[in-house]
């Protein structure tokens, strides 16, 4: 058992936490999809059965993998997460004060794994038999007195590892605020990390993992856009820097659109010096460069730019050039193989990366950029809006090969 510490997107995946979907995924309707961020109603058997070969695609080449719900049924043994989790599951202003303590008694009395499922799958007006208050009488029969995380099958999005820290992020939206409750406090009292040190909190200002990249040792890209806050960016990077985890921040503004909602999803590392991104973006992308002013200690921050991304990467990465790789798309497949997440790959190591297969034409430019692709399969997972980058969470890689 290796302890944690990603210094870069590439090195050799070692071990990584990823999240199976299960009941939260049956409480999506077309009532409610919009809401929860799925585009559409997925097949929950089959959204299954392609994670399980995505888990599989990794463990066969030697990557452990975490599950997060197994995680937090073993963290909720312990007293003090159960009761912050089960707090964090009723913290919400709609239910009230009355179904509030019944919905508290509830969870309560539930074995660990029990609770591990309600608090991922959400708790139905109609689950919760002989409940009191103004609220429950108020809603309708499968209203949620505590609402389901289908989100959490990114587990990209909910914590990030920089170094041996670990940052549990602020997430934009309602819908997957609790997200990081959870993260929260399986790496606090899990004793398979035993409380690292935390990077960042969910009370500060909105930073999502999807939005972090680790270009090199030292060097980070933080998407700002629908998500993260230049805030949140600007607070990550006096931390890094404070802590000696980098010493350049590129923070890079992106559209604020659901296309385009995480950096991850018009870019990803394939290569220690290599990337793939949507050709759309690739003229047009810039950075600001972000270091430690004269003060360190007083937070000092020193703001370069704008320029071209692709300048500022390689400059900060001390390289000569940070090679695209060229998808040649003309601008409808492109537009079509960005949405359904052709950029958003995951390195197992260094020219290895996994992707969706239905990106037919993205991958078989990684194949001939010499980017060996392991395809899986994405239909229903994909209606989330989200590949492999965004449904894993690196923990422990290999130092990046120079
Ligand atoms: N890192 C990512 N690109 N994550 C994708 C998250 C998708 C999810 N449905 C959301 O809207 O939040």
């Amino acid at each position: 058992m290796t302890s944690p510490l990603v210094t870069s997107e590439v090195g050799r995946l070692r071990t990584v936490l990823l999240h199976r979907p299960g009941a939260e995924l049956r409480r999506l309707t077309p009532r409610n999809n919009d809401e929860l961020l799925f585009d559409g109603v997925p097949w929950v058997a089959r959204a299954q059965e392609e994670h399980d070969a995505f888990a599989a695609a990794l463990t066969d080449r030697g990557v452990e993998v975490l599950h997060l719900d197994r995680l937090l049924a073993e963290v909720l043994d312990v007293p003090a997460a159960r009761e912050q989790l089960v707090a964090a599951a009723v913290d919400d202003p709609r239910i009230g004060e009355t179904l509030r303590h019944t919905c508290v008694a509830h969870l309560s009395g539930l074995a660990s794994d029990e609770l591990a499922a309600a608090l991922i799958g959400g708790v139905a007006h109609d689950e919760l038999p002989g409940a009191r208050g103004l609220a429950f009488e108020l809603m309708g029969p499968g209203d949620f007195v505590v609402r389901p995380l289908p989100n959490l099958l990114f587990t990209r999005d909910s914590s990030v590892w920089v170094g041996d820290q670990v940052a549990i992020t602020s997430l934009a939206m309602p819908a997957r605020h609790r997200e990081s409750t959870i993260t929260g406090a399986v790496y606090a009292h899990h004793p398979r990390f035993a409380g690292p040190q935390r990077l960042y909190d969910p009370t500060l200002e909105h930073l999502e993992g999807g939005d972090v990249l680790l270009l090199a040792p030292g060097v980070l890209a933080v998407g700002v856009g629908e998500r993260t806050t230049a805030g949140g960016a600007e607070r990550l990077a006096r931390r890094v820097f404070a802590r000696g985890l980098a010493h350049t921040v590129l923070v890079v503004p992106i559209a604020q659109e659901r296309a385009t909602m995480h950096l991850d999803t018009i870019a990803t590392m394939v290569d220690v010096d290599a990337m793939v991104m949507y050709p759309a973006v690739a003229d047009t992308l810039v950075a600001w460069t972000v270091r430690a002013g004269d003060d360190p200690d007083a937070g000092d921050l020193r703001v370069s730019g704008p320029q071209p991304f692709l300048a500022a990467a390689a400059d900060a990465m001390g390289i000569e050039r940070l090679r695209l790789i060229d998808t040649g798309l003309d601008p409808v497949t492109a537009e079509r193989e960005q949405w359904d997440d052709g950029n958003n790959t995951l390195c197992i190591g260094p020219r290895l990366a996994v992707a969706y297969e239905r990106n037919t034409v993205t991958n078989k430019a990684l194949e001939d950029a010499g980017i060996e692709v392991v395809p899986i399969a994405g239909d229903q997972l994909g209606s989330g809006r989200g590949g492999p980058r965004c449904m894993s969470c690196p923990v422990v890689r290999d130092a990046s090969p120079a």
